[in-house]
């Protein structure tokens, strides 16, 4: 796009704005949280004070048509960056190395997990031990998703971040540049952090406000002379006790010992019950002594935006997917899922297809949890009240990539929640963790359950993957938990030493590498 055509565009941008000055806009919501270090440049504010068809002209013009290079040479490009922003980060350097992350005493947990999820996305939990393996060889099917060297590219960043770049890609066949779509769920308003409207959330903004309160608040004092201050396994952390505390609550913690959620080392799941969305921790955050540079920080990585994430769409029926050109070791916070905190009432229908639900009205485990807090006697009594209602992240006006996730029936990521600061509704991060290694070019994705993929996506699912209920040579419906257990196992394996021999060996960078099988 020529500059001569971009300032016509920002002038057209400022003309049609009709929402009122940014300032105000900005004024009408809250964040509980500071932003991530770093804010929003160049032209968002025009960008988020225009309309929706504003917005669109906006990305018609900035589309334009791009070569490039083979995806080797890509992922190996970003590699490289990669591993110097860990070298020259003083939190990262030293403390989290950019490799897959299987010890043999988890790989084998990971690998059962990981098919007793295949099962449950199948919605057959039931059959998860009684199914017995079959042995069955099924072809490895590679998820990754070979990039083509012609592109359009809709925006070079939609974030508007420089320090958090994430282009978006359109690689639908036979598309033009001249008639590209540019659907209205790609102009939504950017943000980092959860946000609130007091307006229409007033008990959550009340709950905020409350918990402002020193007596209210959760932090830490601790501090050390070294970048990372070791709050975990710190039992006169209180962040570090509440953690402790939150994992207790898991759901079969008592058959299966707590997921952990420590800064540097990988959440490995323990279990693989279909509640994992209830897995929670406690993390230090930017109000403790440490300022969540600690090891008790489990957004810590996720908040540095490590991974290069690039939006694209190759299949029209799915439309926008997430994917990175650099590897997510396993257990590993990869993103936060950010938006607008509402209650169920407010979501509409549109919303229900990319809301994600934040807290659960049944769960008495943590009004009991609340009771044994040293909070003022009015806010235990609000907190309670409002765990009786049900609260969702809506990223449909306002979100991150997050709302990006397509499903899959093999799904690469899953939801946690964890809480910073305080317990109330708005102190919930939801966070997508690793379940596997995904190397470079693979969808990054989510099981949006079987009864979401059975009625809303009428069974017609797109996600490619092996284990996919859509497809027409359904082999997997005979494999056991095991068998899945198998494939996964292999096809690791198969991407591991394809991912070894391409990127990491020509670069040189194979130390402390864990050989699988
Ligand atoms: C949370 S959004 C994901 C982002 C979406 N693709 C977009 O372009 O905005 C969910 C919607 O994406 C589409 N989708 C996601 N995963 C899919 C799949 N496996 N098969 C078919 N459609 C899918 C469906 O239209 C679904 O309602």
């Amino acid at each position: 796009m020529s500059s001569k055509s971009k300032s016509r565009t920002k002038k057209k941008l400022r003309q049609h704005s009709s929402r009122g000055p940014i300032t105000e806009m900005l004024a009408s919501n809250m964040c509980i949280f500071e932003a991530p270090p770093f804010k929003a440049e160049q032209d968002f504010p025009i960008y988020l004070a225009a309309g929706y068809e504003e917005r669109r002209t906006f990305l018609k013009e900035s589309a334009c048509l791009v070569e490039t290079k083979p995806d080797v040479e890509n992922y190996s490009q970003s590699h490289v960056k990669v591993l110097n922003k860990i070298r020259n980060d003083p939190h990262l350097n030293g403390n989290w190395k950019l490799l897959p992350k299987y010890d043999e005493d988890v790989k084998g947990t990971m690998m059962r997990i990981l098919g007793q999820r295949a099962m449950i996305s199948q919605g057959r939990e039931h059959e998860i031990s009684t199914c017995p393996d079959s042995g069955q060889d099924v072809p490895l099917l590679s998820p990754t998703y070979i990039t083509p060297r012609k592109r359009i590219r809709v925006t070079e960043n939609l974030t508007f971040n420089t320090l958090d770049i994430v282009p978006v890609y359109s690689d639908l066949p036979d598309e033009k540049l001249t008639s590209i779509q540019i659907p209205d769920t790609l102009l939504f308003e950017y943000t980092d952090t959860n946000v609130l409207n007091p307006c229409s959330a007033r008990n959550i903004a009340k709950a905020c406000i409350m918990s402002q309160k020193e007596e209210n608040t959760i932090r830490c004092d601790c501090c050390s002379s070294n970048p990372i201050v070791p709050c975990y396994e710190n039992e006169n952390c209180p962040c570090y006790k509440l953690n402790q505390k939150l994992q207790g609550l898991q759901i079969n913690s008592s058959s299966h010992p707590p997921t952990k959620f420590a800064s540097f080392d990988p959440v490995m799941f323990s279990n693989s019950n279909s509640t994992f969305d209830r897995c929670i921790g406690f993390s230090c955050s930017e109000a403790c002594g440490c300022k969540g540079n600690c090891t008790n920080n489990s957004l810590l990585i996720l908040n540095k935006k490590l991974f290069p994430l690039e939006i694209y769409r190759s299949n029209e029926n799915v439309g926008f997917g997430l994917r990175s050109s650099v590897l997510i070791p396993a257990g590993t916070a990869v993103l936060e899922f950010t938006g607008e905190i509402v209650e169920r009432n407010q979501l509409d229908r549109d919303s229900q297809d990319y809301a994600y639900q934040l807290t659960d009205k049944d769960n008495s485990n943590w009004r009991r949890l609340l009771d044994t807090m040293k909070f003022s006697d009015d806010y235990k009594k609000f907190l309670k009240k409002l765990s009786y209602e049900e609260f969702f992240i809506d990223p449909k006006a306002k979100g991150n990539v997050g709302r990006m996730i397509c499903h899959s029936c093999s799904p690469n990521l899953e939801i946690v929640r964890v809480y910073q600061k305080g317990l109330s509704p708005a102190h919930v991060h939801l966070v997508f963790i690793s379940l596997l290694n995904i190397y470079p070019g693979t969808p990054l994705t989510m099981d949006y359950g079987y009864n979401y993929m059975k009625n809303h996506l009428n069974g017609k699912c797109e996600c490619g993957s092996f284990a996919c209920l859509n497809r027409k040579s359904s082999c997997h419906t005979n494999m056991s938990f095991g068998d899945f257990a198998a494939y996964y196992r292999k096809l690791d394996h198969q991407q591991w030493e394809s991912w070894h021999k391409n990127i990491c060996e020509p670069l040189s960078c194979n130390d402390d590498v864990v050989v699988l099988d």
